[in-house]
């Protein structure tokens, strides 16, 4: 069993991987010693890798063309389908649009993002949430100007194994809480589609691909693009640790949804990405949250005398709204 390595400062200097083979095994005891690795991986970095994830890579390729495929379109085939346009920030965030670090003066990245839908109806037929503060449907790039990329995102993304593994994570994840594995019983998926193009010319330290930030929901799932180093996470010691690609791996990193939850006992790590290798780089995060309409009420045992309750109580839309606004600006 592989637990983080800590520096003799106790401050964590890589992130651990953590192999996922027996996520589905009917052992109780394989599934727990599973659990024991992410509950230190939880308590002390708040990220981790994830091999044997089993999600086959030519899901991922598939994305992968797609996403390369809609940056590629004009500016005004994808303004139509800009965020601001929505009420629920979903669809297009043009390079410079969203700031997640206040210091900062603009992520250099774009974005897509899309809710988890059912899609054995007509498309947008079941909006993620049907009302609440993130309430709306989905937007996508029309047929004509992007042919199959909406079945591609459906039979790939939402019907599919990457979806199928942040279900499994969340039973992981409650049981290294010492909770029952059905704790964590609804869930709000979010999908963001990234490309940072390479940063040329003078570099301005105040413009970088993603300025560091925390993630809003429970827990995200990160594809990042081969032999790129970029993503960084701050160690307790204020160090920027990278976070490159290792092979056959993805990145899971816990968000403020779990911070608030556990009370800070599982971390909700800073970090961000900075794209100074002179080409092109795509990145692909799950985000998985609870549903919207859910409290982020901590559980009784992660708030005692020497640990007082850390933050107010809202509900999981509000607070994802928040943060959106936040950082978009409107
Ligand atoms: O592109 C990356 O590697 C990181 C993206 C990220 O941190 C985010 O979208 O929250
Ligand atoms: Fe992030």
């Amino acid at each position: 069993m592989s637990l983080v390595a800590i520096s003799e400062d106790g401050h964590f200097q890589e992130v651990p991987v953590i192999d996922l083979k027996d996520i589905r095994s009917n052992d109780p005891v394989l599934r727990g010693a599973l659990a024991f690795q992410v509950r230190d991986a939880c308590m002390r970095v708040g990220f981790f890798y994830v091999s044997n994830h089993g999600i086959p890579e030519h899901i991922i390729d598939g994305v992968l063309e797609m996403s390369k495929r809609f940056f590629a379109l004009s500016t005004e085939s994808k303004m139509k389908i800009e965020h601001r346009k929505t009420s629920n920030f979903k669809g297009y965030s043009p390079l410079l649009s969203g700031n997640n670090d206040p210091e900062n003066a603009g992520d250099l990245q774009e974005g897509f993002e899309f809710g988890w839908e059912e899609f054995d109806a007509a498309p947008n037929s079941h909006p993620s949430e049907e009302s609440g503060p993130m309430a709306g449907a989905n937007v996508w790039p029309s047929e004509l100007e992007l042919p199959g990329f909406l079945q591609c995102m459906a039979d790939r993304v939402c019907s599919h194994s990457a979806v199928n593994l942040g279900k499994a994570m969340f039973p992981l994840f409650a049981l290294a809480l010492n909770q029952t594995e059905n704790f964590f019983d609804d869930k709000a998926t979010l999908m963001k589609l990234l490309h940072y193009p390479p940063q040329t010319g003078a570099v301005d330290e105040r413009v970088i691909g993603i300025g560091a930030h925390t993630d809003w929901e429970c827990f995200t799932i990160l594809w990042q693009q081969p032999e790129l180093q970029a993503l960084q996470v701050l160690n307790s010691d204020k160090k920027w640790i990278n976070a490159p690609p290792i092979p056959g791996t993805l990145v899971i990193n816990l968000g403020d949804q779990f911070a608030r939850w556990t009370n800070d006992i599982f971390k909700s790590t800073v970090h961000r990405a900075i794209n100074r290798s002179g080409v092109r780089r795509y990145s692909i995060p799950l985000f998985f949250g609870t549903d919207y309409n859910v409290k982020l009420e901590p559980i009784p045992s992660c708030v005692s005398p020497d640990r007082p309750l850390k933050y107010e109580v809202i509900t999981a839309g509000e607070y994802v709204k928040s943060r959106l606004q936040a950082t978009y600006n409107h």
